[in-house]
């Protein structure tokens, strides 16, 4: 731009939300050292304008020429407060001092001057404490704080008091005889008489630009409110019945945007890292939850998962004595006394020995009658029926003890075989328990003729199935559903958490438009993302020892591997979840949809990734695509570190390791991209 060329220039330009078009081929000029006062109806597109001269957002169509630069020339406030509600207005100046570049003395004497002018309170008092029009003065303090030569403020004035309000146009229009360009909106027309130029916005378009004084001139009226009055009435009837569909030239935003003067500043990375201390030492309760509900979480899931349903009540019947004699006797010692005759320790009624082996692993109770029995299962007390015939102890003896061959016929034999055979109707409404259960009763009848043929002098293999289980190549004899799902579940959790974590803190200073304003006093992409990492960083520290403490020190869940290379699979999980936090703040604008995206993602994990079914009972197209996604692979990876002992050199956990790698670049290649397209053009 040249020496006399305007501040700023917007030329044709064009913006469009969905149907709406918010400008219309706009142009308008604003001349270097003057007060330009933005004036329109509600709805108009103010906002949306400043933000497309700011960068903020991007227009569709057109030309915005700055004649500044970098981003410390300007000074923005805007509509909402986009202050941290968590900060005291000293902390508020001091963040904003330091991304403008300032030392602590100048932040100090301008805060000094500014409080004394726009009569601020006391600066201990925290921004969310403060009545509006407080907020409203101290974000104003904010864009003046730096002494830009180019103010953008949206409607500065509104909700000050009348005074004040005359001093903050006198000190504008002190302000541009040093050399500043103010571009402010309002709603109060009349206070706009104090500006150089004025410019009416309606529809998308500028009606009028020129010095309040020519317009009124212009339009024969003795306020500048009756000359919008003309002019918004003769503009209301140009357009009546005009409704073509809007149409705009597609060439691109070709503006130059406002750059900061380095990529990476210290003073503004302070900044970040500082604010977010901040807001962890007032927020603790939000930070304390996140610490400690992932170890309720561990606790709940080595607590809860896993364990036999030791409660499960079993209702049983047996034939071969009376309901009467059973609850005296059954269970007591002395009726396994042996019998000398079958020189056997264990004696018949058989079913009393194998019902107390059912009951040390289930909540057994017996009843007197069948009916009594089916009805508890009915009821939903019991999830097993199980019925124990008359002729057991006769068809056990017959069948294990003096051999099948000893049955006088074959159809001896059958009906042995029929009388002996023990029933069992279950609930099978609940598939884990009913899996459970039916293998707790087969593993107890084994039990049963095992000891039985043993207590008889036979040898205990003789009623074995020829089935022998060795010594497990890894893991153990009686392996735990606990330990095998620990994997998923901790990955899960890391990657839900740090999602969470990424999403909330970004969406709320995105929401209260700190973000935007914080972006355009300067600072980076890199420099936000990288001081929360170091938030994350000590978060996921705390976090992740006391869940080790919870899981291999609490509960003994076995660990094979090597503990380094378990935490740096579980430090690139979470690396995958702070890369997709980002990515989800940047392409969605309500914090609803990001929070359906944090749920969606960790339910697909959840589902997919073998904590609730094994990946090889998937069906094959699930199978054969697992391993593209994120966090699966490296789930995969940290349950071979700890289960198997397996190290980096093993295929399965090098491709969870090079799964995280590649998500992480996705993402963040992903949320660049997204970023650039909703501030740039893609010229
Ligand atoms: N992100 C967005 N998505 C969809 N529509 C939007 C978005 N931002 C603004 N709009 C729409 O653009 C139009 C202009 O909004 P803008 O905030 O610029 O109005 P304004 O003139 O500043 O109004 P006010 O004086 O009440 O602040 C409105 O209809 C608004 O709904």
């Amino acid at each position: 731009m040249k020496e006399d060329s305007p501040m700023v220039r917007v030329s044709n330009a064009y913006k469009t939300y969905g149907h709406e078009m918010v400008l219309n081929g706009f142009n308008m000029a604003v001349r270097k050292k003057q007060i330009y006062g933005l004036l329109g109806p509600s709805g108009c597109g103010k906002t949306v304008l400043l933000n497309c001269i700011l960068g903020i957002r991007p227009l569709d169509s057109g030309l915005v020429e700055l004649g500044v630069t970098r981003k410390s020339d300007v000074g923005y406030m805007p509509q909402e407060i986009g202050l941290f509600k968590e900060f005291t207005i000293k902390e508020t100046l001091t963040f904003y001092g330091r991304i403008f570049g300032l030392n602590g003395k100048a932040v100090k004497t301008r805060s000094a001057e500014l409080t004394a002018f726009l009569e601020l309170p006391d600066w201990q008092c925290l921004i969310g404490k403060l009545s509006g029009g407080e907020q409203r003065r101290v974000s104003l303090a904010v864009a003046l704080l730096h002494k830009p030569s180019l103010l953008v403020l949206d409607e500065p004035t509104v909700g000050i008091d009348p005074l004040l309000s005359m001093n903050v146009w006198q000190f504008l229009q002190e302000a541009t005889r040093e050399g500043v360009t103010v571009i402010l909106t309002t709603h109060y027309v009349e206070e706009a008489r104090m500006a150089n130029m004025v410019g009416l916005m309606r529809n998308g378009q500028l009606l009028i630009e020129d010095s309040p004084t020519n317009i009124m001139t212009q339009l024969n009226s003795d306020t500048l409110e009756g000359a919008f009055y003309l002019l918004s009435r003769d503009h209301q009837a140009s357009i009546m019945g005009a409704n073509e569909t809007p149409q705009f030239p597609k060439e691109r935003y070709e503006g130059k945007l406002l750059n900061n003067e380095s990529f990476i500043s210290w003073n503004r990375f302070l900044a970040q890292l500082v604010k977010n201390y901040i807001w962890i030492k007032r927020n603790t309760v939000i930070i304390g939850l996140l610490l400690i509900l992932p170890v309720m979480q561990s606790f709940f899931y080595s607590a809860g998962f896993g364990h036999f349903p030791k409660s499960a009540k079993i209702a049983a019947v047996t034939d071969e004595i009376t309901f009467g004699e059973f609850s005296t006797d059954c269970f007591s010692q002395e009726i396994f006394q042996g019998d000398e005759d079958m020189n056997c320790t264990i004696a018949p009624p058989f079913s009393c020995y194998l019902l107390q082996l059912m009951n040390n692993s289930a909540d057994l109770v017996v009843f007197s009658s069948s009916e009594e029995a089916k009805n508890a299962v009915l009821t939903n007390d019991a999830w097993a029926f199980l019925h124990i015939p008359a002729n057991f102890s006769v068809g056990i003896a017959q069948i294990f003890l003096r051999g099948p061959l000893s049955a006088e016929s074959q159809e001896d034999l059958d009906e042995t075989l029929d009388q002996m055979a023990i029933h069992v109707q279950m609930d099978s409404s609940d598939y884990v328990i009913n899996l459970l259960l039916r293998k707790m009763f087969l593993e107890k009848f084994r039990d049963f003729v095992e000891d039985l043929t043993q207590s008889c002098g036979l040898p205990k293999r003789f009623a074995s199935m020829p089935v022998r289980f060795m010594e497990p190549i890894f893991g153990t004899k009686e392996p735990e559903f606990t330990d095998g799902g620990l994997a998923g579940f901790f990955c899960s959790f890391c990657f839900f958490f740090t999602v969470l974590f990424t999403s909330g803190s970004v969406m709320m200073e995105k929401l209260a438009g700190v973000l935007d304003r914080s972006m355009v006093a300067g600072m980076t992409y890199f420099e936000i993302v990288t001081a929360h990492l170091i938030v994350q960083f000590v978060l996921v520290f705390v976090q992740k020892s006391m869940m080790f403490a919870v899981f291999y020190g609490v509960y003994s869940s076995p660990f094979l591997g090597s503990p380094v290379l378990a935490v740096a699979v579980l430090f690139l999980i979470e690396l995958v979840g702070v890369s997709y936090g980002f990515f989800i703040t940047e392409i969605f604008v309500s914090d609803r949809l990001v929070t359906y995206a944090t749920i969606g993602i960790t339910l697909a994990v959840f589902g997919v990734g073998g904590i609730i079914w094994p990946p090889e009972g998937q069906h094959p197209i699930l199978q054969n695509t697992v391993w593209a996604f994120p966090v699966t692979p490296a789930l995969e990876s940290y349950k071979s570190i700890t289960l198997k002992g397996y190290n980096l050199t093993n295929y399965v956990v090098w491709k969870g390791v090079l799964s995280c790698f590649v998500w992480i670049s996705i993402f963040t290649a992903a949320t660049f991209v997204v970023y650039r397209t909703k501030r740039r053009s893609l010229k």
